[in-house]
């Protein structure tokens, strides 16, 4: 895991301080690329923690919880580039969380993909902290950038057919963007107590895979542009 966090000697020994205002937000990214966008963007504003976890849901959550354990947040995100689905979000654009959803974690039946919500284990939705998630919606709309606001899947597998894509975003109504961290970072977060939000820059579709396709340094410009809004939609 590499740790940048714009760090602060004074709150060292500062772990599960009661007081608020003290409190800070905890941004984890897949990659030190994704990290490095949301760092332009926060232009060492006070307040933010910002971490590379290592892709997947897995690394995603042991690195939020190992952070959550040793101080505490007011906040936590989930931040990086992801695919947008077909007439939901276009590449270049941004979609926030309204809830993020663990979309492959579950059984296949005979009738099909039963959650893990279905077999009675669990949740497979966990809702995102909605009022910093309008705020930073609306910030992005007056900012001129592409935004929509749905459901975010989390998966262990990126999609890779037109087929695929068609069963998640009938699986999952409204269903927006498709990334592979989001779930275990919110899973952490709703341990720790803590709400949490989820920020995708669109740098291809769902679909077929097409690497070449994806727009990546264009989405890490719009990373970091949404990320230069949190210390005002945050404060
Ligand atoms: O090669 C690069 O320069 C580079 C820079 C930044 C990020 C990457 C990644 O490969 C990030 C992997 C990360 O991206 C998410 N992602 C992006 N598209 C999809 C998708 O269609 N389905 C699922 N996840 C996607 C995902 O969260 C990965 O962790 C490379």
């Amino acid at each position: 895991m590499q740790d940048h966090s714009q760090s602060d000697p004074a709150r060292a020994g500062n772990h599960n301080t009661q007081d608020p205002s003290a409190r800070r937000v905890l941004i984890v990214t897949a990659v030190e690329a994704e990290r490095d966008a949301v760092m332009r963007g926060l232009r060492n504003a006070d307040g933010f923690d910002v971490i590379a976890a290592g892709v997947g849901p897995a690394a995603a959550a042991a690195a939020a919880a190992t952070r959550l354990v040793r101080s505490a947040y007011r906040l936590v995100i989930s931040a990086g580039i992801a695919g947008g689905f077909d007439g939901r979000a276009e590449v270049g654009g941004v979609v926030i969380a309204d809830s993020i959803v663990a979309a492959d974690l579950g059984s296949e039946t005979a009738d099909g993909f039963a959650s893990v919500r279905e077999l009675g284990f669990g949740t497979d939705r966990i809702e995102a902290e909605t009022n910093a998630s309008i705020r930073l919606v609306e910030a992005l709309k007056r900012a001129g950038l592409p935004v929509s606001l749905g459901p975010i899947l989390t998966v262990s597998t990126t999609t890779g057919s037109a087929e695929r894509a068609a069963g998640l975003a009938g699986q999952v109504p409204g269903a927006a963007a498709e990334g592979m961290e989001g779930f275990g970072v919110a899973t952490a977060a709703a341990m720790a107590c803590v709400p949490v939000m989820e920020i995708r820059a669109i740098s291809n579709k769902v679909g077929p895979r097409d690497r070449s396709a994806w727009r990546i340094p264009e989405a890490l410009r719009q990373l970091e542009t949404a990320s230069s809004l949190l210390p005002e939609v945050l404060s």
